[in-house]
């Protein structure tokens, strides 16, 4: 019997490797339950995406009372909401039903250059959603965008925005350094109890890093309840992140950017 339900409240990507499909991939195997809640659908290949399809605010509610009335969920990963209206709806029912280890990956644009989250939807993010997270996962263009400023272009600049993110309210930032380039990958984990850590990995040459982010995002949810420490769940999902990204080319799922390798422990 797994011990840890995890849920994931997020986009479905048909292509596998990003959204609800990664964030089911990665729970299982950190050895929790999987459960999800979709908030929007979209058409998507390794190549990009053609069509977003947001469910209905009332419905996605519905979901979530519906699975919270029966459940015990030991954390939680909320990524793409797609619409104002759906994160509102979402940042509220996690209030009511007092969820516990919230990881927010604040999903607004695919590395395809695609938005996944309507533009007028930013602030609904910044108020309703982010104080409510115990974790949040930008990486820099989502953190310029939230904090409306430039986007940082090394790891100083990193280090002052996770601060100024802390503003916005959420217990913990990760600001993650993957846009950024150099033969380390890094990122930034503040607190509001003043931890500073940083966790630094061996950039992967690959181009499959689609969902990388709702990987790493839903790694740290399904560790947080099994580890000591957000630190802790923060490094093992890392390195769990960087073993999929060196066997990512192992998997064949279309002609674009394809996904990690989510089963690398097994396969
Ligand atoms: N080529 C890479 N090699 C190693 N780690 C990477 C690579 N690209 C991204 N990462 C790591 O993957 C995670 C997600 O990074 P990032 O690309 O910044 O976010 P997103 O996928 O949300 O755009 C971070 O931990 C980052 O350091
Ligand atoms: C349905 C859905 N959700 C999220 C994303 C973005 O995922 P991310 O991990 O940030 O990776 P990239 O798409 O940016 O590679 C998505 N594409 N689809």
């Amino acid at each position: 019997m797994s011990a840890y339900n995890i849920v994931s409240i997020a986009g479905s990507d048909p292509s596998g490797g990003a959204g609800i499909q990664a964030d089911l991939k990665a729970f299982s195997a950190h050895g929790t339950f999987g459960m999800s809640v979709i908030a929007a659908l979209t058409a998507q290949s390794t190549r990009g995406v053609t069509g977003v399809h947001p469910v209905p605010a009332d419905f996605v509610v519905r979901q979530m009372d519906t699975l919270f009335s029966d459940a015990t969920v030991h954390a939680v990963k909320v990524g793409m909401l797609g619409t104002a209206e759906i994160t509102e709806a979402v940042a509220e029912a996690i209030g009511r039903h007092g969820l516990p280890n919230v990881v927010v990956d604040p999903v607004m644009v695919a590395k395809s250059g695609d938005r996944l989250l309507e533009a007028s939807a930013t602030k609904a993010l910044r108020t309703a959603l982010l104080p409510r997270a115990d974790l949040i996962t930008p990486n820099l263009p989502e953190a310029a965008d939230l904090l409306e400023e430039d986007e940082a272009t090394d790891l100083e600049g990193m280090r002052a925005q996770a601060r100024r993110l802390l503003e916005l309210g959420p217990r913990r930032v990760l600001l993650k350094g993957g846009h950024l380039e150099g033969g380390e990958s890094v990122d930034v984990l503040v607190s509001r109890d003043g931890e500073h850590r940083e966790f630094s990995a061996p950039r992967v040459d690959t181009r499959n890093t689609h969902g990388t982010g709702c990987t790493l995002s839903s790694s740290i949810a399904a560790l947080l309840p099994q580890r000591p420490d957000a630190a802790s769940a923060v490094a093992d999902a890392k390195a769990y992140l960087t073993e999929a990204l060196r066997r990512a080319d192992e998997i064949d799922a279309g002609g674009g950017q394809g996904p990690v390798h989510h089963f690398h422990a097994w396969w």
